[in-house]
């Protein structure tokens, strides 16, 4: 039947007229369908080959008890079962819109996400990198000048300080990476190691004209790289999706004598300082009737060393659990 067909929407009521052949022959057909409630005036309308299929918004997605305002059914009006849904039916599919919808932003944000990715991945392999062939270095220099040479080879404290003196300078990116969630470490932890050992590299030893003594600061030196040349490399795997056994097990056991030992040497550090720092009057603060003497800071800080050591010591013992016992980490 190849019908022409009106459509109107007056006062919340479809009124359809069509004219066309049918089964008796050529014929006017007509309705008029008041509605339950109110609908977009736009009706979409399809003419097939034995039907004409009209498309009806609901102004508001919601539920209707019924599709007529009277409750008596129009005797013409029959429900096509073939596209009957009931509520559930509606919500369920609804719901399958919604979750449809939901994995279409998730792969969307993911192909955004996957270029920044990539650079963060890029980054942190690099400083890792950077940060394990610094630490080498001065690992290497140390232990060629400790065991080879048995003692202090001319230079070797120049040329490791100054390697030292990168990989701190470096050390700070941590506490942004920490901040902005670049990576996993708590803040805390951060702060107590990077400015920890920014302390006593940049104000007790690089502070000091001579070194009384040179050996508690190689010491200090030797006990932080032997940490860092399995903590990067471990890092630098991970950064990139790798991991390696034994380098995660040395990454999560070593610091378990290193880093009391190398509070210790820091305490020592401090301790060997204290006298040059009475004689002058380095980072000394004179404020109007208060003096700040750079030597009460060394005490104070001799007092704050077991706290930020047993701070430190309890994190990374969670975190060796957590990767070595594989016990599951309180999602926060
Ligand atoms: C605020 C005022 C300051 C007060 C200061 C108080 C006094 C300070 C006292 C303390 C003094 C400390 C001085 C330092 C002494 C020494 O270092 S002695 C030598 C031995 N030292 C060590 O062994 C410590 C080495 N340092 C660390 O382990 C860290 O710095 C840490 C912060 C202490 C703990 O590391 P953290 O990152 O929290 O744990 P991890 O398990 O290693 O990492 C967590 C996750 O994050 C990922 N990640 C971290 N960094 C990187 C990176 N650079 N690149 C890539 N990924 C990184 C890591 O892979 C983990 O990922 P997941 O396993 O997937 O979670």
């Amino acid at each position: 039947m190849r019908a022409k067909t009106s459509i109107e929407l007056k006062e919340g009521a479809i009124c359809f007229e069509a004219s066309g052949c049918g089964a008796q022959g050529q014929n006017k057909y007509k309705f008029s369908l008041d509605l339950y409630s109110d609908v977009d005036p736009e009706i979409a309308c399809r003419t097939l080959a034995r039907e004409v299929l009209l498309t009806v918004q609901k102004v508001q997605r919601v539920w209707w008890p019924r599709l007529t305002k009277q409750k008596r059914k129009p005797v013409f009006l029959r429900a096509d079962f073939d596209r009957w849904l009931d509520e559930s039916d509606a919500e369920r599919e609804e719901q399958l819109k919604d979750e449809e919808n939901i994995n279409k932003l998730l792969i969307e944000s993911r192909k955004q996400s996957k270029p920044l990715d990539n650079i963060k991945r890029c980054y942190l392999f690099l400083y890792n990198l950077v940060q394990f062939l610094f630490f080498l270095h001065v690992f290497g220099s140390l232990s060629k000048s400790f065991l080879l040479n048995n003692g202090l080879t001319p230079g070797l404290l120049e040329s490791t300080g100054q390697t030292i003196r990168l990989c701190q300078l470096l050390a700070f990116l941590e506490i942004l990476h920490s901040a902005v969630g670049f990576v996993r470490s708590p803040i805390l932890p951060t702060l107590f190691q990077v400015l920890g050992r920014a302390f006593v590299f940049f104000l007790v030893i690089d502070g000091q004209e001579e070194l009384q003594n040179p050996w508690s600061a190689l010491v200090v030196y030797y006990i932080w790289s032997a940490i860092e040349i399995f903590r990067y490399p471990f890092y630098m795997l991970g950064s990139v999706g790798f991991s390696w056994r034994p380098l995660t097990w040395a990454r999560y056991t070593l610091w378990i004598p290193l880093y009391p030992l190398g509070v210790i040497a820091e305490g020592v550090c401090i301790w060997l300082a204290i006298p040059s720092f009475a004689q002058v009057d380095t980072y000394s603060v004179h404020l109007i009737g208060a003096n700040l003497d750079f030597v009460y800071v060394l005490y104070a800080w001799l007092g704050l060393l077991p706290f930020g050591l047993a701070v430190n010591f309890r994190h990374l013992w969670k975190q060796r659990r957590h990767r070595l016992c594989g016990r599951k980490r309180k999602m926060p």
